[in-house]
């Protein structure tokens, strides 16, 4: 029986902000909690488009809701935002804590295949688990037709890669400063050696790399990336440049993606308050 709950519930931009907490059974046992904003008019009849945000290393589900300034925006154009945690919780894992940039806050939206990392299964969290959680029990949000996915930096990779992997499941995806070439930088290499055993292993999870593995028959797959050009993690942890090139040697016709490069920005939640705007508009075109 699922303990489902909601724990917190506030207004905000006459919508609501309400953080809820389940315990997942693909995490193996961890006590979970995520973040919805729900915007004004939101009804069963009528839900809201769903949009997924993904957040970065040591980030949890409150660090996109609290510092990206996105409920305004989202309440004008009648988006539902949904925020998940980053990695399971609540559970032990030998060394999980050692670092900032693997283990708890760092799950890296992969399906770990050591053993001893088998609670880290946070690609299925995402696309499985926690989707049919929403779609049974929140029911003005639409998490099925019109839905889309964004995230920043890990986040940023984690919404690439669960678009490309899942045709027609999203309308489209943007990322802020995201990690697009995760085999070949540091932050990638460290979560596939650790999650599934060798770098080679997380070609499957690869955004540059699963350009070349999309449909030619479609359905067309919108991307957006935006990236600050005074981000200390430019260019070598987030490859943006690359990310275009694959995708012209990839040629093909459903995939297509908008680079902004913000001149000056970091990649802190002020770039992401700065740029969040501009791309809700421009999620909702497809929505
Ligand atoms: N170790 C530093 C830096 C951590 C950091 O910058 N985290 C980013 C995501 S990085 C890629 O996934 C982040 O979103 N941090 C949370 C925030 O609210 O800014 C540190 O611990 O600060």
């Amino acid at each position: 029986m699922s303990d489902f709950k909601e724990i917190s519930s506030s207004q905000c931009y006459g919508g609501t902000v309400k953080k809820y907490q389940h315990t997942s059974h693909v995490l193996l046992g961890s006590v979970m909690k995520f973040v919805v904003f729900t915007p004004p008019g939101a009804t069963v009849e009528k839900p809201a488009a769903g949009v997924w945000f993904l957040s970065g290393l040591t980030c949890n589900e409150d660090n996109f809701i609290t510092k990206a300034g996105a409920c305004r925006k989202a309440s004008e154009l009648g988006i539902a935002l949904i925020c998940p945690d980053t990695s399971p919780r609540g559970i032990k894992v030998e060394g999980d804590d050692a670092s900032w940039d693997f283990g708890v806050s760092a799950g890296f939206y992969v399906d770990a295949t050591d053993p001893k990392w088998a609670a880290y299964q946070m690609y299925s969290y995402i696309t499985k688990e926690l989707t049919d959680l929403i779609d049974a029990n929140i029911k003005n949000v639409d998490v099925a037709e019109r839905t889309a996915v964004m995230g920043h930096s890990m986040g940023g990779h984690g919404a690439l890669i669960t678009a490309l992997k899942n045709p027609g499941r999203f309308k489209c995806a943007a990322a802020f400063s995201p990690i697009v070439t995760p085999t070949d930088v540091p932050w990638g290499q460290k979560a596939f050696t650790g999650y599934l055993g060798s770098i080679e292993a997380g070609r499957a999870y690869d955004a540059a790399e699963l350009l070349g593995k999309y449909p030619a028959e479609g359905p067309k797959l919108p991307l957006k990336v935006v990236q600050g050009t005074a981000d200390s993690f430019y260019p070598s942890q987030l490859q943006p440049e690359v990310f275009e090139a694959k995708l012209k040697v990839a040629k093909n016709e459903n995939l297509s993606v908008e680079i902004t490069m913000a001149e000056g920005y970091d990649h802190s939640y002020w770039f992401i308050q700065t740029y969040i705007d501009e791309v809700l508009l421009w999620i909702n075109k497809y929505l």
